[in-house]
């Protein structure tokens, strides 16, 4: 099994860097999980309290539950991933069945800033893209997307993301195997690690 971390601030191209990596791969050798699904079940909050949740602080995630899950996919036995609502700003009470698979790739901004989950990761992958892009793309994706506005993604973006980004996020680029720049899409880097990955799958 090889199990790759992709690391990266948000709006750095994490999703749309893997969507690349296993789009010719066989769904039944590659299964991806997102650290979104391990934002800590906050039910016992309000909807408005929850709104006011810090997403880009590692204590926001629930590191333990993550790094057991792929601790449990490495000994050949399938997980229940939670599901995660950005609507609800919770978890949806839901889970997915997640079997293992040879190649398990696990994206998230914060993912790298874990001492545990990091020893569980054969290669480490940090995305770089720069800030102003970032927050570009960010505003663009959470209008379309995430049923955000202008005011929402902005004050956001000043009061956590941008220092969250600066103080936990952006430092773990130092643990990476590989930093791919993606300021413009990155075939090429695509291409390497589609390579690393073909000659584990033979
Ligand atoms: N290299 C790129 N150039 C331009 N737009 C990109 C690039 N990579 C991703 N995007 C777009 O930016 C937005 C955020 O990308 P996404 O992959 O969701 O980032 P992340 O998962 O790191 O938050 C998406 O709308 C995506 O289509
Ligand atoms: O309920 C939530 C949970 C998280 N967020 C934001 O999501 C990003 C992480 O996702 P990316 O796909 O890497 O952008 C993080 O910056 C959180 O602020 C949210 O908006 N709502």
């Amino acid at each position: 099994m090889l199990i790759i971390g992709i690391a990266g601030g948000t709006g750095c191209g994490k999703t749309t860097v893997v969507n690349q990596i296993i789009k010719e791969l066989d769904h039944d050798e590659v299964t991806v999980i997102s650290q979104d699904s391990y934002y800590k079940d906050t039910s016992e909050l309000s909807y408005e309290e929850r709104t006011k949740i810090n997403f880009d602080h590692p204590k926001s995630i629930d590191f333990d539950l993550l790094t057991l899950h792929l601790q449990t996919l490495r000994q050949g036995k399938p997980i229940e991933q939670p599901v995660y609502s950005f609507a609800l700003h919770n978890r949806t009470g839901e889970t997915v069945t997640t079997h293992p698979k040879k190649v398990i790739i696990i994206e998230g901004i914060l993912i790298l800033t874990n001492p545990e989950l990091r020893k569980l990761f054969d290669i480490k992958i940090f995305v770089h893209t720069d800030s102003d892009e970032r927050l570009i793309r960010r505003l663009k994706r959470d209008i379309a997307e995430r049923g955000r506005d202008l005011d929402e993604v902005l004050n956001r973006y000043q009061s956590t993301l941008k220092p969250m980004h600066q103080q936990f996020i952006e430092p773990t680029k130092e643990f990476a195997d590989i930093i791919i720049p993606n300021n413009k899409y990155n075939n090429v880097a695509v291409d390497i690690v589609k390579t690393i990955i073909n000659e584990r799958l033979v």
